[in-house]
C-alpha cells in the first residue's frame, strides 16, 4: 500500500472514534475523509450507531448515500457536534489551507457551524508554516477578471483553476483562483489575511482556516499522532 494512502486511511479511520451515538456530524470532502465516511458506514452497521450527517459536497453526498448514511441539510440542524475534514496543509498553529478539492465554501460554512472541528491529514501535509500550497479563492464568475487583475497587481500570482479547457466550477457554480501566499504568510497576521481576501468584491470565500480547527489527526508510518489545540489559543 502506498505510504500516503496508508497514512490517510489511518488518520481518517482514527477520527471516527470521536463519533458517538445521536451526534450530528459534518462530513468534509476528499480522499482522506473518504476513509472516515467508509469507516463510519461500517460503525453504524456494527454498533447500530444513530448519527445524522451534513455533507460539504456533491461527491461526499453521493458516497455517504451509497453507504446508507443519514444526511440532512445544514439548515435543518440546530448545530453540528463535530466536523471531520481533510486539508491541503496544516501547521502547529492550527492554521490550514483547504480547497484543493474545490469544496472550501461549504467546508468553511459547515466547520464554522460546528462545536468541534477535526482535521485529518497524512504526514506530508503537516508543515512548519502553511503557504507552499496555493491558496484557493472561490470567486463569482461575474466580474472574476476584476478579482484576477487585482490579485495580479497585489502580487498574488493568481491562476484560474481549470477542468480541461474550461474553468473548474464549484458546487455553488463559482470559479476558483489559486493564489500564491508563500511570500507573505510569515509577514502578515493570517486572520487578517483571511478577512482581507474575503473583502475583495467578487470573492465568496477563501481556503484559509485560521481559527476553526480544534484537533489534528496526523497519519504517520508508525501510527496516528493527535494534536489538540490548547484552550485559549
Ligand atoms: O479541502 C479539501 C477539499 O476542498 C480537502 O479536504 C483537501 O483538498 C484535502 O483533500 P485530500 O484528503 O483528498 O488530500
Amino acid at each position: 500500500m502506498e505510504q500516503t494512502y496508508y497514512e490517510k486511511k489511518e488518520a481518517g479511520e482514527a477520527a471516527v472514534d470521536l463519533i458517538h451515538n445521536k451526534m450530528v456530524i459534518g462530513l468534509g470532502t476528499g480522499s482522506t475523509v473518504y476513509h472516515t465516511i467508509n469507516k463510519l458506514g461500517e460503525k453504524m452497521k456494527d454498533e447500530k450507531l444513530d448519527v445524522t450527517c451534513v455533507s460539504t459536497s456533491s461527491n461526499t453526498t453521493e458516497f455517504a448515500k451509497q453507504l446508507g448514511i443519514k444526511l440532512v441539510a445544514l439548515n435543518d440542524v440546530q448545530d453540528i457536534d463535530l466536523t471531520i475534514d481533510g486539508a491541503d496543509e496544516i501547521d502547529g498553529d492550527f492554521r490550514a489551507i483547504k480547497g484543493g478539492g474545490g469544496a472550501l465554501l461549504f467546508e468553511k460554512i459547515v466547520a464554522s457551524s460546528s462545536r468541534k472541528v477535526a482535521i485529518i491529514v497524512d504526514s506530508t501535509k503537516y508543515v512548519d508554516t502553511i503557504g507552499a500550497y496555493p491558496l484557493p479563492v472561490e470567486v463569482l464568475p461575474f466580474g472574476y477578471k476584476y478579482v484576477f487583475e487585482r490579485m495580479v497587481r497585489e502580487g498574488f500570482q493568481p491562476n484560474l483553476r481549470k477542468m480541461g479547457n474550461d474553468p473548474f466550477i464549484t458546487d455553488s457554480g463559482n470559479f476558483i483562483l489559486d493564489i500564491n501566499v508563500s511570500n507573505i504568510i510569515d509577514k502578515v497576521d493570517t486572520i487578517n489575511l483571511e478577512k482581507y481576501i474575503n473583502n475583495i468584491p467578487g470573492v465568496i470565500e477563501n481556503g484559509l482556516f485560521t481559527n476553526i480547527v480544534d484537533v489534528i489527526y496526523i497519519g504517520k508510518k508508525d501510527g496516528v499522532e493527535v494534536k489538540n489545540r490548547e484552550k485559549g489559543d
